[in-house]
């Protein structure tokens, strides 16, 4: 194996033009292909790195290579800028029973001619020879592979591929590890990377430290292709946790409180580690602009939405006259995708932060600016309020006790209840549910009433917080008189 990590990059030319029919059936059947509902229209090859020569028992080929779509599923229609995907193709004579999952198909013609073709990441060897290519530091034509320093990586530890639905495909080795290899990707800094990485020079132990990750230099640009980290043993997600205590009719408020605070700490923890600004007027008002035109187009979208639009916009148009009479917020790096499901719990109690990609569907330089924190909080929020809405028979006040648990946990860690900003609250978590009914009425029409609930709640809302909430001073700073 240690030969092979070696081994020298050839590009294949002729490799794509034999695959492409079999891709144009695979790739949108796969869970993370991002462009479903758009024909693929063909292929170009960013880059191929052979990891094991074609024509003995196993060929391995890493490709990066751009599926080109139809703007609508209209003949002829203009094309997107096409996305970018990763693929780790094997190639073997026959595949055995148990890589039967992993199939792409018989290829026709071209260098692979007779050969089957297949997802490698299903199958032990090209498992194994990415972590030990990890372990030794390789290069592999563009391929860098880099290790943390002072992270020691065993060799041998036995792969298994996590075959739960996932955006990307992760790896677990020996339950030692987990290896998330991205798949679409986008050349740049990758925030699953960067910020790890800033937090855990930060010593905050709430995230999963990277142990190693692949990067690679390719066709002129540099990407990072997959982040190697320990794996939580025995972990729960939160949404996993939520549920089971709704079954059994018990409350959730001392984890989310324990919840609050980690997410206040890995906060706290990357504003000072990476730059803060601060969002005026003129920021405040591009933001509202982007939450109006978000909302206008859900509207145009979902029609159950309309109703709602004159209350919704008036969340915004109450943060743009906050901005108007000079209130300034801080913005600073944070999750930007936090949810229950992004939360994983160790048998021992602790909470651990994970998925800092952010929202993948949103360009890079979007998802890496700064933003006022708030808005993982108003994630976090909406997260319990559909939980809540999967129990049966509803357990009244479940999810506003989890609410405010998580908001006082939050505020014991980094000084700040996020409720004592109401109207900010208020825009995110009316951005955050305008967002979830496009996503529900795509995706799961049959979840589209939990958050059009939300909607119909935050449509009509003053904003004020409840009497009863204990406040600290508001945080968005005002002018002074
Ligand atoms: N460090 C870890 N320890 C244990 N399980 C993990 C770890 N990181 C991720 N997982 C598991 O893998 C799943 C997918 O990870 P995630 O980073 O959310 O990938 P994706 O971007 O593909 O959604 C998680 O829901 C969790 O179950
Ligand atoms: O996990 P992803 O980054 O792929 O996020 C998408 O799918 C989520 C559902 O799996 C969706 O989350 C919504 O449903 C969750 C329960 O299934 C809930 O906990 C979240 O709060 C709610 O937003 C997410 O919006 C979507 O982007």
């Amino acid at each position: 194996m240690s030969k092979a990590v070696t081994r020298t990059l050839t590009t294949s030319p002729g490799l794509l033009a034999s695959l492409d029919p079999l891709l144009r059936e695979w790739l949108p059947r796969q869970r993370w292909f991002a462009g479903k509902g758009r024909p693929v229209t063909g292929f170009s090859l960013v880059a191929a790195t052979e990891l094991l020569p074609p024509g003995g028992k196993l060929g391995l080929y890493h490709l990066l290579v751009r599926a080109h779509q139809a703007l609508t599923p209209v003949p002829g229609a203009p094309e997107q800028p096409a996305d970018c995907y990763q693929l780790l193709i094997g190639d073997r004579e026959a595949l055995p029973p148990r890589l039967a999952p992993a199939l792409i198909g018989h290829v026709a013609k071209g260098p692979l001619a007779g050969r089957t073709v297949y997802d490698a990441l299903y199958d032990t060897r090209p498992t194994e020879l990415l972590l030990e290519a990890l372990r030794t530091g390789a290069r592999i034509g563009g391929l860098r592979f880099e290790r943390a320093a002072g992270q020691d990586i065993r060799s041998g530890l036995v792969p298994r591929l996590v075959t739960s639905e996932q955006s990307n495909s992760s790896v677990v080795y020996g339950d030692t590890f987990i290896l998330k290899l991205l798949r679409r990707v986008v050349p740049g800094v990758n925030p699953d990377l960067e910020l790890p990485l800033a937090l855990a020079r930060e010593g905050c132990d709430r995230v999963p430290a990277p142990t190693a990750w692949i990067g690679a230099e390719l066709a002129g640009d540099s990407y990072v292709l997959g982040v190697l980290q320990p794996f939580v043993q025995g972990a729960a997600d939160g949404w996993e946790l939520a549920l089971r205590e709704l079954a059994k009719g018990e409350d959730f408020a001392a984890a989310a409180r324990a919840l609050g605070r980690a997410t206040a700490e890995v906060h706290t923890a990357l504003a000072r580690t990476l730059p803060t600004v601060t969002l005026g007027h003129t920021q405040v008002r591009q933001l509202v602009d982007g939450m109006v035109g978000r909302l206008e187009a859900a509207a145009q979208a979902v029609p159950a939405l309309r109703p709602y639009a004159p209350g919704l916009r008036s969340a915004f148009a109450a943060l743009a006259d906050l901005a108007a009479e000079g209130c300034t917020w801080t913005a600073q790096r944070i999750h930007g995708d936090l949810h229950l499901g992004q939360c994983l719990r160790s048998p021992a109690g602790q909470w651990w932060l994970i998925d800092f990609e952010g929202e993948p569907s949103k360009p890079l330089a979007e998802r890496r600016m700064p933003q006022p924190p708030v808005r993982d909080v108003a994630g976090m929020l909406r997260s319990f309020d559909y939980a809540a809405h999967s129990a049966d028979p509803p357990i009244p006040g479940w999810a506003d006790t989890c609410r405010a648990a998580y908001c006082s946990g939050y505020a014991q860690v980094s000084g700040v209840d996020p409720r004592t900003d109401p109207v900010l609250l208020r825009a995110y978590e009316t951005d955050k549910a305008i967002y979830e009914v496009v996503y529900e009425a795509r995706h799961r029409p049959d979840w589209l009433p939990v958050p059009l609930s939300a909607i119909s709640r935050l449509a009509a809302d003053t904003g004020t917080p409840p009497s009863s909430t204990p406040l600290s001073p508001p945080s968005p700073r005002r002018p002074s008189p």
